[in-house]
């Protein structure tokens, strides 16, 4: 199903004029039942759409939290194999929610544009996060992203000028994520909602694609103010902190509260 089930999920939403709840976790992180366990958890708890993180050695983009995860499912030899296999395990078990795979463009690289782009449809994956992939470099993968039926999500940043904009809504397909402040993913205690809500007005001119907002959303009122400029939030830190820990029942916490926080954003 892949691109279609996000586009259908992307539309769903919409209609019912609810806010996308986009939660990131580190496949293989702490340990491979643990995160599949979390996957689980959170899924069972109300996120809309996942990311399942592939590790990879050199997270440049990931602050304390996510790069620990990283290592650590390294250190313990998650395999990109393991990764899928936690795609097509829960997807039997969730029809409607598109997975995302996310990872660096190096272990893409490495296992091949068109055999990786051809495993992850294989395992029921829908879409591909690259957040070292630039719109201008992203045609080779987009090749085999559009071979396999994937969509291929790229990320914006409050610095991108108009016209980068122009070019990430051309090469996005079905959604921009846009990066909430420059810098790596982690929990903030403030976002910067004036700065954010131009951006989104500016990205609103150019682009009528979704678009939603990650990096630094661990709260209930964080998830309901940007949920309020966008489409949707994504939560990353706060989640793989918990499942890191082991915290199962309060992940799931963590998952209900944003979401019903997201229930308070006026209906668009
Ligand atoms: O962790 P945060 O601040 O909640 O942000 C989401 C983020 O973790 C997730 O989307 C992500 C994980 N690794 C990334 C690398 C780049 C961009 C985004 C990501």
């Amino acid at each position: 199903m892949g691109r279609e089930r996000l586009q259908r999920k992307l539309e769903t939403l919409k209609d019912s004029g609810e806010k996308a709840l986009v939660c990131y976790l580190m496949a293989g992180y702490p340990d491979y039942e643990t995160s599949l366990q979390a996957f689980r958890v959170v899924l069972k708890s109300g996120a809309d759409i996942l990311e399942i993180g592939y590790p990879f050695s050199d997270p440049v983009a990931d602050g304390p939290t996510i790069q620990m995860a990283h290592e650590e499912a390294l250190r313990i030899g998650i395999k990109l194999k393991d990764v899928l296999r936690i795609s097509s395990t829960l997807r039997e078990e969730f029809p409607e929610v598109p997975f995302i795979l996310m990872t660096y463009y190096n272990p893409v690289f490495k296992v091949g544009l068109e055999r990786f782009c051809s495993l992850a449809q294989e395992s029921d994956i829908d879409g591909l996060i690259v957040p070292d992939l630039p719109a201008e470099e992203s045609a080779d993968l987009k090749k085999y992203t559009q071979k396999y039926g994937l969509s291929l999500i790229l990320l914006a940043s409050p610095t991108s000028s108009e016209k980068r904009l122009r070019l990430i809504c051309e090469h996005t397909d079905d959604l921009t994520y846009l990066v909430s402040i420059t810098g790596t993913t982690g929990e903030r205690e403030e976002l910067p909602l004036e700065g954010l809500k131009r951006n989104i007005n500016t990205y609103r001119g150019i682009c009528q694609k979704p678009v939603v907002i990650g990096f630094g959303i661990s709260k209930g009122e964080q998830a309901r103010a940007i949920g309020d400029l966008s489409d949707g939030v994504v939560v990353g830190s706060a989640l793989v902190k918990l499942a890191g820990e082991r915290k199962l029942e309060e992940l799931s916490k963590k998952v209900r509260e944003l979401k019903s926080s997201l229930k308070f954003c006026p209906k668009v």
